[in-house]
């Protein structure tokens, strides 16, 4: 054994488990900060998109060493589903039986070999090194094996002998989707679309911003190196950058918003009442993306948004994102205090799955089973049952999900209109075309008056809306 390799491993005994090795190699403390933040989502439910910004910060990781750690993050996290099968072909153990700090080094290793242009040599040298660091000389061993093994072969290559020869688990494999999701998926967008839909959900997208009304101008994000978006007249997409660095953004006259999040905010806000239109409610506010937008617009019009979140550091962040004219609440959206028929317009923007938006939360499709929609279910129903109760007769209602599973959309809006006879189902495609600067492609949900936004067709989340009126 070399000189060297006596010292380092000298250092790793002695060195405290876990703890980073500064080697002073720059793309170390990358790859390390990847897989802290890798862990830190699998041990402790963290969002990669909220600790990611904050480890770079706070380790100096800037330019191209933050790019490389963000595509390192983000990139496993999606594909884990895709390099867990491609790794159990190569390794002699058991996935289960593998530490799950040595897993995760695992498939960073398979990230780099397979969908990044770093050359195989530096991918495992590097990867076998952080397992070192992480896990121990031993462990580094078998990480060495089993990588070699991985960079034998292509993407391509691997996914021919990996994925299962049935549809959905030829899918699941190949899209690094849990067969459950690709299964609901298929049922609501149909087979015929399926596959652009998991593509689409692996693709990074672009940072969506909006400049609310009469705070912001969007020639404003444009100025500031954004490009107008195809439909919200208010949203700019910024191709690269922190959004942060936006002034207006800066600021709170503009934020990061999707496109199909504004504009069923706008359907809302445009859809005719008539009489009194003064008072607006949204329902499940935090952290307050529609608000924000909503009680701009509301602003314009002299009417006045209550924002209501049933946590308080939720509505702390409503308070942050609304005009100043508007109302925050916390309280518990099922059992209000407000009385019934006191608003013109409603928003419920419902806790969900939130399968609409794995682009942006790459890890969002590993943590939920299939179970919480029986959890979400009688949440949806009473939640959209009080923002119907306090719409006054002839006053409008959204019902909003960021998901398109068919058991919190379409069956929840058809389960309200049985269940009532004080509510009439408006055309929300109708209602979205009118507030939309361009052509919109096709939202509507065959059958039904309601709207469902796509990644693939769209290049938004995955946004459903259900529109009702208050009949006397
Ligand atoms: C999908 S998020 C809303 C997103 C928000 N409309 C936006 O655009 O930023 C759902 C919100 O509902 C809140 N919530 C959950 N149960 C609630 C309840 N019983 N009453 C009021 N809010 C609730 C959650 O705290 C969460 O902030």
């Amino acid at each position: 054994m070399s000189p060297a390799r006596n010292a380092r491993d000298r250092r790793d005994r002695n060195r405290r488990p876990g703890a980073p090795r500064r080697t002073g190699r720059p793309e170390d403390l990358v790859r390390r900060t990847a897989f802290d933040v890798i862990r830190a989502v699998e041990t402790r439910d963290a969002y990669a998109n909220l600790l990611l910004p904050a480890r770079l910060h706070d380790r100096g990781i800037t330019g191209r060493d933050a790019a490389l750690a963000t595509e390192l993050t983000y990139g496993t996290l999606r594909g884990q589903g895709t390099y867990d099968a491609i790794l159990a072909l190569c390794s002699d153990r058991e996935l289960r039986r593998i530490d799950p700090p040595l897993l995760d080094v695992l498939r960073l290793g398979c990230h780099q070999l397979l969908a990044t242009r770093i050359p195989a040599h530096a991918a495992v040298a590097t990867t076998v090194e952080l397992a070192r660091a992480v896990v121990g000389p031993g462990q580094a061993k078998f990480a060495n094996a089993v990588l070699r093994k991985v960079a034998t072969r292509d993407l391509p290559a691997w996914l021919e002998i990996a994925a299962p020869a049935d549809e959905l688990g030829r899918l699941s494999v190949s899209y690094s989707h849990p067969r459950w999701i690709v299964s609901a998926l298929r049922d609501a967008v149909g087979p015929a679309e399926v596959e652009d839909l998991l593509a689409a959900d692996n693709a990074r997208p672009r940072v969506t911003l909006v400049a609310r009304p009469g705070r912001a101008e969007l020639a404003e994000l444009v100025a500031a190196g954004a490009e107008p978006a195809p439909y919200s007249p208010y949203a700019a997409l910024l191709a690269e950058g922190d959004p942060a660095a936006v002034p207006a953004v800066r600021e709170g006259r503009a934020a990061v918003q999707d496109e199909a999040s504004q504009l069923v905010a706008l359907a809302l806000a445009g859809a005719p009442v008539e009489g009194a239109d003064t008072r607006w409610l949204d329902l499940c506010a935090g952290p307050g993306g529609k608000a924000g937008l909503l009680s701009a617009l509301a602003a314009g019009r002299d009417a006045r948004l209550l924002g209501c979140d049933v946590q308080p550091h939720r509505a702390e962040l409503v308070r942050r994102a609304v005009d100043a004219r508007a109302g925050v609440v916390v309280a518990d959206g099922t059992a209000p205090a407000w009385r019934p028929g006191a608003f013109d317009r409603v928003l419920v923007d419902a806790p969900c799955t939130g399968l609409g938006a794995l682009r942006r939360r790459p890890e969002a499709r590993w943590r939920r089973g299939p179970q919480s929609l029986a959890e979400l279910g009688p949440l949806q129903r009473r939640l959209l049952a009080t923002a119907l109760d306090a719409a006054r007769p002839g006053g409008v209602v959204a019902y909003v999900t960021c998901s398109p599973h068919l058991a919190e959309t379409r069956v929840v809006a058809d389960d309200a209109l049985r269940d009532r006879s004080d509510i009439t189902a408006l055309d929300a495609p109708a209602a979205l075309a009118a507030v939309t600067a361009g052509e919109l492609p096709p939202v509507a949900v065959a059958g039904t008056p309601y709207a469902q936004f796509w990644p693939h067709r769209h290049g938004t989340d995955a946004m459903f809306l259900a529109l009702f009126r208050r009949t006397p």
